[in-house]
């Protein structure tokens, strides 16, 4: 017996201490999930040792003491909270209470409503007039905002409409939605501002700002739930019927707002409110269940803490808490180098979650995650799960600070970390395995060796069996490698051999292309080729003689150059060509003598000698720049047949104009296409 108080006072002091975070400082640390699973377990001690029960505990209260700085307001009427129902088990067991209260009547009409969340808050109108506006506080006791609830747009000034009565208190949630917390939290960061945790606790702290001109930069919304004290005047006898009067009064109430018969009408109304969650432009924690009769609510009358007549259906969490067992680094496509945390397996928005990413070190800097640390993790919709913040206070003795590898943890090789960027990435390139699998997409996709039949899937076969360890192992692909893997019959080994040996014939920019430099494009690559001709001059280059090829600026000039600096790199370039990849010696020729330097060409109509593409790498080997579009910067247009407004639009700005055959011989006379 005595062990059971000692737990239930440690449990009371735990929940005090997260009521206090949570409505007194805005910011919890602990997910509601977890508070409500203690606060369920405090419950069950309680229940089962009634006499231990005591009017302090939490379950016996609302809230918390209202904070100082504000003036505080007594509640004519207790603003209460709600029970919860976490299953459908508890929600027909509230149905079958209330149906027991009621003598055993059959179906209870019941309105439904989201469960905003926000603060609840007290609107107290005089002859039509907003005088006050208070907190819930501690259910009886809240604190004065009424500075603060009249720079609220969606809060009435002055009651519109007929049949205004002589006093009137409206309750309701004021809630911040998801973009105006977004928002504001965005601004909050660039100011150097910590950010709210979540859009409740967002609300709650602008609220109670000593200063209104703050609150009203806030952007928050009020919507509707219920009547207070109310005389003078005529009020319809349901929650529905008064809702609407509220509404033609000038209040925002749930658009969601619905009447249900019985328990079975409040599962329709939840199955359809879940789909609905994660579009609303706002959050929702659950549903409310009332039972709309104003006449059945007073019979049922309430507890300490709750109505009987309502209760709180709880959707499944999209916050929980876990504890970060590693902190990985993986290595990416590209060769990023993002951390990720392998958790603690915990189920969270509909799905078990055992690996978050935490996207880079400053990520981890902001907040402040060590190995070992519990962390709230949040899961909404289809979107990844993300760590939101670390739990206060939780840090075991044995948590580790996280520290960044210096080198691959794939591969080994060095880590570059640009000034300014915040990813770090391996300079393996083409000899980390990691990346190799999308390095080898690259290589046999159609822009670049154009590899038919060697696709993702088959790439993942090649590579998981350690077949493909570097790119040019593609050429030592064996039928029997090939024809033995998953949906890969004889035939289509064949084929793959085929088109594998035709790559081996390709052209320098294409190959240049398919090394998957960085930054490195069909554009440039053809660029690189026109103006080295060959590729151990492009090798050779520094980064100064690239910048003064066209498209190479600094950052691709320092790409080029570290990617030829790596000896695994250019082990891969001999090894290829070694495996009999070869390209035409194409005269280079230097930027000096490239005739059409920086001309602007424009191709329109249909070409009938020579393909589109053809035509743009010709005038690009020439120096020319090809573009869609006709301005006052065109140089020329080659129009064939068909072409309309763009031919229409260069005759009109005077540009040169030439036909295919002239555009012809104007290749034929630089040379770069025989006669
Ligand atoms: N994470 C933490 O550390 C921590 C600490 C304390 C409390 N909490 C959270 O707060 C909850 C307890 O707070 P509570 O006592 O305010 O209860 P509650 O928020 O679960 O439910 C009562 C409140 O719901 C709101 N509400 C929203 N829509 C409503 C509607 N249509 N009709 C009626 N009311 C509506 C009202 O503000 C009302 O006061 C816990 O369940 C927990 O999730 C979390
Ligand atoms: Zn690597």
């Amino acid at each position: 017996m005595a062990d059971i108080l000692i737990e239930i006072k440690q449990l009371r002091a735990e929940i005090d201490q997260h009521n206090y975070r949570y409505h007194v400082q805005d910011e919890p640390s602990i997910p509601d999930a977890e508070y409500d699973r203690l606060f369920k377990q405090l419950q069950a001690l309680e229940q089962t040792h009634p006499e231990l029960i005591s009017d302090d505990s939490p379950t016996q209260r609302v809230g918390s003491t209202p904070i100082s700085g504000f003036e505080e307001v007594k509640h004519e009427m207790s603003m209460l909270s709600l029970d919860n129902a976490f299953s459908e088990e508890d929600l027909r067991d509230f149905d079958r209470r209330v149906r027991e209260r009621l003598d055993g009547l059959l179906e209870i009409p019941y309105a439904c409503e989201p469960k905003l969340d926000g603060i609840a808050v007290s609107l107290m109108y005089e002859k039509g007039e907003l005088i006050r506006g208070a907190t819930r506080g501690d259910g009886s006791t809240g604190e004065n905002i009424t500075h603060n609830v009249r720079t609220i747009p969606s809060i009435p000034l002055r009651l519109m409409g007929e049949g205004i009565p002589e006093r009137l208190e409206v309750r309701g949630e004021i809630y911040m939605p998801k973009a105006g917390f977004n928002a504001l939290n965005k601004r909050a960061l660039a100011k150097g501002e910590k950010a709210f945790v979540n859009p409740r606790n967002a609300a709650a702290g602008s609220l109670r700002q000593l200063d209104a001109r703050i609150t009203a930069t806030r952007p928050l919304e009020m919507c509707c739930y219920g009547i207070g004290v109310f005389s003078g005047g005529v009020m319809p006898d349901t929650h529905v019927g008064s809702m609407q009067q509220l509404n033609r009064w000038g209040f925002k109430i749930s658009r969601y707002l619905e009447l249900v018969e019985g328990a079975e009408g409040c599962f329709g109304y939840y199955q359809r409110m879940a789909e609905l969650r994660n579009t609303l432009p706002y959050e929702i924690d659950g549903l409310v269940f009332k039972v709309d009769q104003y006449q059945l609510q007073k019979n049922l009358g309430f507890v300490s803490r709750y109505p009987r007549w309502a209760i709180a259906h709880k959707f499944p969490a999209q916050e929980e808490m876990t504890q970060v067992d590693s902190v990985e680094f993986q290595v990416g496509r590209t060769g990023a180098i993002t951390p990720v945390a392998r958790l603690q397996p915990v189920f969270v928005g509909g799905v078990t979650v055992s690996n978050a990413t935490l996207h880079n070190m400053d990520e981890i800097e902001r907040l402040d995650l060590h190995v070992k640390d519990w962390v709230v993790i949040h899961r909404a919709g289809e979107v990844i799960p993300k760590v939101v913040r670390v739990v206060a206070d939780k840090r075991p003795a044995d948590a580790k600070e996280v520290c960044f590898p210096k080198r691959c943890p794939v591969c080994g090789s060095d880590i570059e970390k640009i000034e300014g960027e915040a990813i770090a990435r391996c300079s393996g390139g083409l000899s980390c395995s990691a990346q190799r699998k999308e390095a080898l997409r690259h290589y046999a996709s159609r822009k670049a060796m154009n590899i038919d039949g060697l696709g993702e899937k088959l790439i993942d076969a090649l590579v998981d069996k350690d077949l493909l360890k570097s790119i040019a192992d593609i050429y030592l692909l064996k039928h029997a490698d090939i024809a033995g893997l998953e949906r890969m019959g004889a035939k289509s080994a064949d084929n793959l051999l085929v088109a594998i040996e035709k790559s081996k014939s390709t052209t320098l920019a294409r190959f240049i292309y398919s090394l998957g430099i960085r930054e490195v494009g069909e554009a440039t690559a053809r660029n690189l080729a026109n103006v080295y001709g060959d590729l151990d001059a492009v090798v050779a280059a520094n980064e100064e003689q690239l910048l003064a090829v066209p498209d190479v600026g600094e950052v691709v000039a320092h790409h080029i150059r570290t990617f030829f600096q790596q000896t695994h790199n250019l082990e891969v370039v001999t090894a290829l060509t070694e495996a009999g990849v070869h390209w035409l010696q194409q005269e280079s020729m230097p930027l000096e003598n490239q005739p059409l330097l920086n001309k602007v060409y424009v191709l329109t109509g249909t070409l009938e000698l020579m393909s589109r593409d053809d035509a743009k790498a010709k005038l690009q080997q020439l120096g020319a720049k090809v573009s869609g579009s006709v301005s006052k910067k065109t140089d020329c247009v080659v129009a064939g047949p068909g072409a309309g407004s763009k031919l229409a639009k260069a005759e009109s700005l005077g540009v040169l104009v030439l036909d295919e055959k002239a555009f012809v011989a104007l290749l034929v006379s630089y040379g770069v296409v025989s006669s």
